[in-house]
């Protein structure tokens, strides 16, 4: 029998070293490609890790998972309709702030996530100072220091990736509250979005996108193979519009 092969996702803003840690996990074991029907760029890679095997995909570098964009689309569907073992977000250690945004959007889709603090060397070199298992326990998911350019903390995210696969690590990503008036929004529509989604797609999430008017998930959904599913997403966004 084949042994199963875990799939890992990368995100994160451009220019974070997304591709520098594709490239130190994949070495020559990748290639690049077209998604079927858009014209980004995406690279798939292999690696094996203590005799398991994993495939990495290189997400195009987004500033947020919206709609606004083919590159932010394409990484928002992989995250949510392909369900990798393990998501990779991968933060600017420098520009921790301003990088956040992405990892919380991330953790409102799928809870399978680990967070890469790269350019751990240049936020040294600049003296800023990150308590990492602060952060860990306030995003309630591992934090990986890392300088990926100088190899620097790769074992330590294998090694982190492995456990998570296998479920050995118990996240619990911070949910973020929104105002009053929208809380209570999510809250009338969520039992309807669970109802059509189950357990298959992040509930309070696609409600949060129907909400925003998102017809591009719409769409997307309506494409689902699952027919019960097309028909439960546009009798959700209707509802979205009324409540
Ligand atoms: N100092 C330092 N530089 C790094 C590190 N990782 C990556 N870089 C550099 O940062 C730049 C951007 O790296 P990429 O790997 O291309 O970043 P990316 O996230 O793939 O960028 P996009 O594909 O545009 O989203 C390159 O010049 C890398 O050499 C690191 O850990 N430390
Ligand atoms: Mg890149």
């Amino acid at each position: 029998m084949n042994k199963r092969e875990y799939t890992i996702a990368l995100a994160g803003n451009p220019n974070t070293g997304k591709s520098t840690l594709f490239n130190v996990l994949t070495g020559l074991r990748q290639h690049t490609g077209n998604w079927p029907g858009k014209t980004v760029i995406h690279a798939e890679g292999f690696f094996t890790y203590k005799n398991e095997e994993y495939r990495i995909i290189d997400l195009p570098g987004t500033y947020s998972l919206y709609s606004n964009s083919a590159d932010e689309e394409v990484a928002r569907d992989f995250i949510i309709f392909s369900k990798p073992d393990v998501t990779l977000v991968v933060l600017d250690a420098t520009a921790l702030e301003r990088n956040l945004n992405l990892a919380l959007q991330v953790l409102e889709m799928t809870d399978r996530v680990i967070i890469c603090l790269n350019l751990m060397d240049e936020a040294k070199k600049k003296g800023i100072v990150i308590d990492i298992a602060n952060l860990s326990k306030k995003l309630g998911v591992p934090v990986v220091p890392l300088a990926a350019r100088n190899k620097e903390g790769i074992e330590e995210l294998l090694e982190t990736v492995a456990r998570m696969v296998h479920g050995e690590i118990n996240t619990t990503p911070l949910v973020v509250a929104y105002s009053r008036a929208i809380e209570e929004k999510i809250a009338k529509l969520l039992p309807l979005v669970k109802e059509v989604v189950g357990e298959e797609y992040p509930a309070r999430w696609v409600a949060l996108r129907l909400l925003d008017g998102d017809t591009s998930l719409l769409h997307a959904l309506q494409h689902h193979p699952h027919h019960f599913l097309k028909e439960g997403a546009t009798y959700a966004c209707h509802c979205a519009k009324s409540v």
